[in-house]
């Protein structure tokens, strides 16, 4: 609902409110340029002085206004009309003419109106109300998606445009929130929807001396007003002794009597014109410049946020899956239901919706906030859901386990959970265990206990399709084929191999644009040489001939090094690995980049322990060679015999004797008194809690079972400080990047 409420007006209106940001954010400059004329004042005078010196200087003045920017402005009637002048506020001297910027008030009509009068006010004002909406409804859906209040400083996850979305959106989001909410206001003063409670003419007085004028330096009333307060005094008609002075300062409005100089019929601001005003100045930035340029600044972000807000909508659109054959969910003898934000999770649901169907069942497919009180028919239940902010349910499941109190399961209906979730959370799948935990409650059966998918792995899921079928009775080849995005053709120049003799056949493999070494006019016209962007521990998608799903690996390059390095271990079996080692030189391979923005040491000086076993050390090689500034780099890694497999042996060494790694401890299991890159750190107790101690961030890349031992490791280890692997992922000093 929320995200609907934050995706619909801004569709609608986002082309309006984009109009009002860009025409607002050019308004915010006048404050500023106003200012910036004015100079900074000397001493002020009273309103008496200054305006008995514009008399001298202009007889005929009949108005002086004092705008917000400090500037006075007098204005006279002369013969061709009204002249209006510049007046030095320190000494009341004329300075020149004053012009308006006929930009400015163009920009400003139509901001206010489009310049289409009443009609046009009403227009401006749903265009803040939309803006309103947006920044509330925006504002919530950041809160839930990072995790609650406490995390929404912390980093922002997903995909480039939504990290840009959330990233810009945190940032601007009060100055957009003040400005449609001052907007809104205003709109609705100007179409007459809500009162100042301010009269605009306030009577004449009856009071007036009418004797002979006394000089305007010896009136008490204008005397007594320093020029800060004033806004416009109006002269009284010439010749005319009943006639009086008309002023408004910040305070209201009155009269000032011309012979005794009195303060007449004064009517101070009501409190809704205060109010009024007040927002009128926060939303203008009408005599503060800075606030006028911040919310002209934020003002700039909404085109941005609009383009990326319907990119994201649209890519979100783009990937519901349209299911055949959903049948009603009291005919169906299968129930599966879906916890999804970012609609991928609906992918593999449709592929194994497709399967049952095929192998017979009757299926219904729906979102998990839509689960019924009784499936009439139903003899098994699967749920795919993904868990987001921190262990959070996504959108679609956020009433499941309320609506699962209500839920009237039919005794012989069994379930399954399946979570998919990414590992470098600090809860990982932590909604799909609630959900395992909660049906487990209602007394169901389950027919298989719950499995994971970690970062939307395919082989993870036919694997899962496998094991549930066996235990089905039936056979579930689930052949999960993501969107892949467009693949580039990339040549092997060069590669080094290893482990062979330890049974671990293992290969650096160096790729760039085909023809990257062409010399003459091709190398002249740059043909061929331009890689796709990546950075260091990003991720190379890579086909191979005879699969549709791609298989994932880490980078140690990033594309300014001018060619895409990776590092792959032979598996028994493996399409994709037996494919890229059996790649000699000058052949090609078909891949794409994925950025992996959550696996990367950061900025600063902190230091940073790097863990890896195997093929692991790709990534952390990567960081540590591209240390340009010395950041102290520990690393500890894992392989089986010195002599066969000691991947980047050189460029670590290298790496050391130019201080781009501080430290660095291999471990082998392969030799006498052989051990894992876990008995390293133990053996390192000391150096690793005064590390921690010292704000150090710990990156750990390679395979499953030696992350889980480098977890259990750090946990003893860092007991004494009161940290462990968990805390320090949930501040995101620990990453992991494992396979
Ligand atoms: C903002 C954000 C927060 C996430 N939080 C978690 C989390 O706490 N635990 C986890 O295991 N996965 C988390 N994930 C990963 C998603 O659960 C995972 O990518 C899932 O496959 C997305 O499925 P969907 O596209 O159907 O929503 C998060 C992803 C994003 C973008």
């Amino acid at each position: 609902m929320l995200r609907r409420i934050h995706s619909l007006p801004g569709l609608l209106a986002g082309l309006l409110v984009m109009f009002m940001a860009l025409s607002g954010a050019f308004l915010s400059l006048q404050p500023a340029i106003a200012q910036w004329q004015v100079g900074t004042a000397g001493t002020q005078l009273d309103v008496a002085a200054l305006s008995d010196a514009v008399v001298h200087g202009l007889p005929d003045v009949s108005r002086i206004v004092k705008q917000a920017s400090g500037a006075v402005i007098a204005y006279a009637d002369g013969a061709a009309g009204q002249l209006a002048t510049r007046i030095d506020p320190s000494s009341g001297a004329a300075l020149g003419p004053y012009e308006t910027s006929p930009v400015f008030a163009f920009m400003t009509e139509m901001h206010r109106s489009l310049l289409l009068g009443q009609g046009g006010h009403v227009v401006a004002g749903l265009a803040a109300l939309s803006m309103l909406v947006l920044s509330i409804s925006g504002g919530l859906l950041l809160v839930n998606r990072l995790g609650g209040w406490s995390r929404v400083f912390g980093a922002a996850k997903g995909t480039f445009q939504q990290r840009l979305h959330v990233d810009i959106g945190r940032i601007v989001l009060v100055a957009l929130l003040l400005s449609a909410f001052t907007g809104a206001y205003m709109s609705l003063v100007s179409i007459g929807l809500l009162s100042t409670g301010q009269d605009s003419f306030i009577p004449f007085p009856t009071t007036a001396d009418g004797g002979a004028p006394a000089p305007i330096s010896g009136l008490a009333a204008l005397q007594a007003l320093p020029l800060a307060q004033l806004r416009e005094l109006v002269f009284p008609a010439p010749g005319d002794p009943t006639d009086v002075f008309a002023i408004t300062t910040n305070a209201g409005q009155g009269f000032v009597d011309q012979a005794s100089g009195a303060m007449l019929g004064f009517v101070p601001n009501s409190f809704g014109q205060t109010v009024y005003e007040a927002f009128y100045t926060l939303h203008t930035g009408q005599g503060i410049a800075w606030l006028g340029l911040v919310l002209g600044l934020a003002a700039l972000a909404v085109p941005v946020m609009s383009v990326s807000g319907a990119l994201i909508w649209w890519s979100r659109r783009h990937n519901q899956p349209r299911l055949k054959h959903n049948v009603a969910g009291g005919a169906a003898d299968t129930i599966i239901l879906v916890g999804s934000e970012g609609n991928s999770t609906w992918g593999f649901a449709t592929v194994l919706h497709d399967a049952l169907t095929l192998a017979g069942h009757r299926v219904h497919t729906a979102p998990m906030n839509s689960l019924a009180r009784h499936y009439g028919k139903a003899r098994r239940m699967f749920v795919l859901t993904a868990t987001y902010g921190d262990g959070a349910a996504p959108q679609s499941a956020s009433r499941f386990l309320s609506r699962l109190e209500r839920f009237k399961p039919r005794p012989d209906l069994a379930f399954a959970v399946l979570g998919f979730g990414d590992r470098s959370f600090a809860h990982f799948c932590q909604f799909a265990d609630e959900v395992g935990a909660a049906l487990l409650a209602t007394g169901m059966d389950q027919i298989q206990s719950s499995c994971t998918i970690d970062r939307q792995s395919s082989q993870s899921f036919a694997q899962w399709g496998v094991e549930t079928g066996t235990r089905l009775g039936t056979v579930l080849h689930l052949v999960h084929t993501p969107r892949l995005p467009r693949t580039t053709r990339l040549e092997l120049i060069d590669r080094d191999d290893y482990g062979v003799e330890v049974q671990a056949p293992t290969s650096v493999l160096r790729f760039a644009m085909p023809g990257a070494k062409r010399t003459g006019l091709g190398k002249l016209l740059g043909l061929g040489s331009r890689l796709p962007r990546f950075e260091v521990g990003d991720l190379v998608g890579i086909v191979p001939p005879g699969s549709p799903i791609p298989r994932y690996y880490s980078l140690a390059s990033a594309s300014r090094d001018g060619m895409l390095e990776i590092c792959v271990r032979k598996q028994t079996g493996g399409l994709c690995s037996e494919f890229l080692h059996a790649l000699t030189p000058g052949e090609n391979i078909d891949a794409f980049v994925k950025s992996n923005p959550d696996f990367r040491p950061g900025r600063g000086r902190s230091p940073l322990i790097m863990i890896g076993a195997g093929t692991g050390i790709a990534p952390l090689a990567g960081f540590i060679r591209h240390n340009r500034h010395h950041r102290p780099v520990h690393l500890y890694w894992g392989g089986r015999d010195p002599r066969s497999d000691f991947l980047y042996a050189v460029d670590m060494a290298q790496c050391l004797g130019d201080a781009r790694l501080a430290r660095f401890e291999p471990a082998f299991s392969r030799t006498v008194g052989g051990r894992y890159v876990q008995q390293s750190l133990r053996d390192d107790v000391d150096a690793i809690r005064d590390l921690v101690a010292h704000g150090a961030r710990i990156m750990v890349c390679g395979g499953r079972d030696m992350a889980g031992g480098v977890r259990t490791a750090l946990d003893d280890i860092l007991a004494p400080l009161g940290e462990s692997a968990q805390s320090l992922k949930s501040t995101g000093r620990y990453l992991e990047d494992v396979y």
